[in-house]
């Protein structure tokens, strides 16, 4: 089972801020949402994705695409995760989080990921520094220290960092700065199709951009 927290839309990804219009904000952080939730409900190792979240526009978007939502329980995003994975999934089963803002997130990275868990693990950002991905097996209990500096944190508290070529998977989106990167790996098409609307993504298709 996986898990992806969202904030609600309003608060959400404050420091993408001015990236594209302020009315265009709540679209551009939904667009993430969606793209990162379609990849992570094609992945053929993933059973299915619960969704915690307040916001009304995301738990019926997520809801379209296949997911299931659950209420957040108003004390942060590990409180959220741990709500979302143990509290709902259940400590049987395989336990899986990410972070709501991977655009470029291709379901076989995802998979490839999963593959590499054994006992309790994670997937650096891009950065090095935060975390986007963090996995337990049956019976291990997921112990999230998602926030600044979740990568040491994850490292310190004893789960195993997980490295492979998963550019996708590990391309957080929290800067505008990211998203050139996403659009020049590939963006999902809700992503694309919205940066393209705003002229940001004049050159390049869902595929990457042309060089
Ligand atoms: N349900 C829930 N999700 C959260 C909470 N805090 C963060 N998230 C989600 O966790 C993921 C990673 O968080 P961040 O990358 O820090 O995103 P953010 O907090 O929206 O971004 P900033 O405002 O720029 O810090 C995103 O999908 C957020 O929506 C929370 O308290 N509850
Ligand atoms: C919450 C996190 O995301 P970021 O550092 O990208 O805000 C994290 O990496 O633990």
């Amino acid at each position: 089972m996986t898990v992806i927290p969202v904030k609600r839309l309003d608060a959400a990804k404050s420091r993408l801020r001015g990236a594209v219009a302020r009315d265009r904000h709540p679209e551009l952080v939904l667009a993430m949402v969606c793209d990162t939730a379609a990849a992570v409900l094609n992945a053929s190792t993933v059973a299915g994705l619960i969704v915690v979240t307040d916001d009304p526009v995301v738990a019926g978007a997520v809801r379209d695409l296949g997911a299931k939502v659950a209420p957040d329980p108003g004390a942060g995003l590990n409180a959220a995760l741990r709500s979302g994975a143990e509290e709902i999934a259940g400590l049987g089963t395989h336990r899986a989080v990410l972070t709501g803002d991977l655009p470029a997130l291709r379901s076989g990275q995802l998979d490839a990921a999963l593959a590499a868990v054994s006992g309790r693990g994670f997937v650096p950002d891009a950065a090095g520094t935060g975390t986007v991905l963090l996995a337990a097996a049956p019976r291990v209990p997921l112990d999230p220290r998602f926030g600044p500096g979740s990568a040491a944190a994850h490292l310190a508290s004893g789960a195993a960092p997980l490295t492979g070529d998963w550019p996708g998977l590990r391309q957080d989106v929290d800067t505008a700065a990211d998203l050139d990167v996403v659009l020049r790996l590939g963006a999902g098409d809700r992503t694309h199709t919205l940066l393209r609307d705003v002229g940001l993504s004049q050159a390049c298709t869902p595929a990457g951009c042309a060089r």
